[in-house]
C-alpha cells in the first residue's frame, strides 16, 4: 500500500486556487507551505542552476497526497487547463504506508509569530525554548497559525503593550482550534473565552487548551457569553463579520480593543465603514492579500 506525494511550485497568489483545484480533482489532502520559511528546503526540491532566486517567484509549495493509482499526468493537465498555467514545476514521490505519519508531519514546521511567540507541532522541538510556545497539531478545526488571517491576529496580540493584554478579559469569536484564546492567555490575559458555532471547534479548542495547560473556556453559542470583554478578536469571514458587528460591538467594553480578520483587501472599506459606527478604527494591516482591522470601542 502506498500513496503519491505531489509537490508543485507555485506563486503565493496561485497557491489557494491550485490547492482548491487539486482537491476538486480528487487529492486526498492538500497543504500549502510558505517557502519563505525554508528556502533551503525549497532549493533542495526545485533548485536548478540558472533558476531565479527563491522569493522572486518560488514563493509556495503546494503538496497534494494522491491515491497510488492517480493519473498524475491527466491531473496536472487538468490543473494547468483550469488555472491557465504553463509548465508547472513539480516533484512526485511515492510514500509507503509506514511513512504516512512522517510524511504528514513533515508538512508542518514550527511557525514563528514573533521572536517570543511560536506555534510548535507536538512532534517538533521548540526552536526557542525561552519563547512562549503554543503546542498545536493540525486537527479538525481551523487555526494552526499558518494562515495569514490567524497570523495577523497572533502578531497583533503579541505586540499589544504588556499592561494592556496582561489582566485583560479576551474574547476569541470564531475560535476554531482555540489558538487565539490560548495565545492571549499565554501572553498574560486574565481570562480567555472562545465561542464557535462548530461543536467540533469547541472540542478541539478545549483539547488544545488542556494540552497547553491553559485555563480558557469555550462555548458553542454566543448565548453563553455574559458581560463585556477588554479585547475581542474575531477571525471570521467578512460576511459573518458584517452580520455579527452589533454582537461583537456589544461584547466589547467602552475603550476596549477589537481585531477583525478574515477580510480580503477588496472588502476592507465596507468593514471599516460598518464598524466605525461603534469603534475608532486604525489603519488596516495587510499580509498576503488579507487585512486585519483593529479599533478602539467608542464611549457612546
Ligand atoms: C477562519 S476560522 C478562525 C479560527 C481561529 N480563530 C483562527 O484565528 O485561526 C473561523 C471560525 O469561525 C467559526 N464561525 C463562523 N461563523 C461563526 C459565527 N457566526 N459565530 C461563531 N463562530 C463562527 C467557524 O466555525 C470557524 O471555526
Amino acid at each position: 500500500m502506498h500513496w503519491l506525494l505531489l509537490k508543485i511550485q507555485s506563486t503565493e497568489q496561485q497557491a489557494d486556487q491550485l490547492s482548491d483545484a487539486l482537491m476538486d480533482l480528487g487529492a486526498l489532502s492538500v497543504s500549502i507551505e510558505d517557502a519563505h520559511a525554508d528556502t533551503l528546503a525549497e532549493q533542495a526540491i526545485f533548485g536548478e542552476p540558472g533558476d531565479p532566486p527563491p522569493g522572486i517567484w518560488q514563493q509556495n509549495i503546494v503538496t497534494a497526497m494522491l491515491a497510488s493509482d492517480a493519473d498524475v499526468p491527466a491531473l496536472l493537465a487538468a490543473v494547468q487547463a483550469e488555472l491557465q498555467l504553463d509548465g508547472l514545476k513539480y516533484q512526485l514521490e511515492q510514500i509507503e504506508e509506514q511513512d504516512w505519519v512522517r510524511a504528514t508531519q513533515a508538512q508542518f514546521d514550527p511557525i514563528r509569530v514573533t521572536d517570543t511567540l511560536w506555534i510548535v507541532p507536538s512532534w517538533h522541538q521548540a526552536p526557542n525554548a525561552d519563547a512562549i510556545n503554543i503546542v498545536l497539531d493540525p486537527g479538525l478545526a481551523f487555526g494552526t497559525g499558518s494562515h495569514p488571517t490567524t497570523h495577523l491576529c497572533l502578531s497583533w496580540l503579541a505586540q499589544l503593550p504588556a499592561d494592556l493584554v496582561g489582566n485583560a478579559n479576551v474574547l476569541d469569536y470564531g475560535c476554531g482550534s482555540g489558538i487565539l484564546a490560548i495565545a492571549a492567555k499565554k501572553l498574560g490575559a486574565a481570562t480567555a473565552t472562545g465561542v464557535d458555532i462548530d461543536p467540533q471547534a469547541v472540542i478541539s479548542s478545549r483539547d488544545n487548551a488542556t494540552n497547553n495547560q491553559v485555563n480558557a473556556v469555550f462555548y458553542d453559542s454566543a448565548d453563553y457569553l455574559h458581560g463585556q470583554f477588554d479585547i475581542v478578536v474575531a477571525n471570521i469571514l467578512s460576511s459573518a463579520l458584517m452580520v455579527l458587528a452589533p454582537v461583537i460591538a456589544q461584547s466589547c467594553k467602552n475603550g476596549g480593543k477589537v481585531a477583525l480578520s478574515g477580510i480580503l483587501e477588496s472588502q476592507q472599506t465596507m468593514l471599516l465603514t460598518h464598524y466605525a459606527e461603534w469603534f475608532e478604527m486604525d489603519a488596516p494591516i495587510q499580509q498576503e492579500g488579507w487585512v486585519l482591522l483593529t479599533g478602539t470601542k467608542k464611549c457612546l
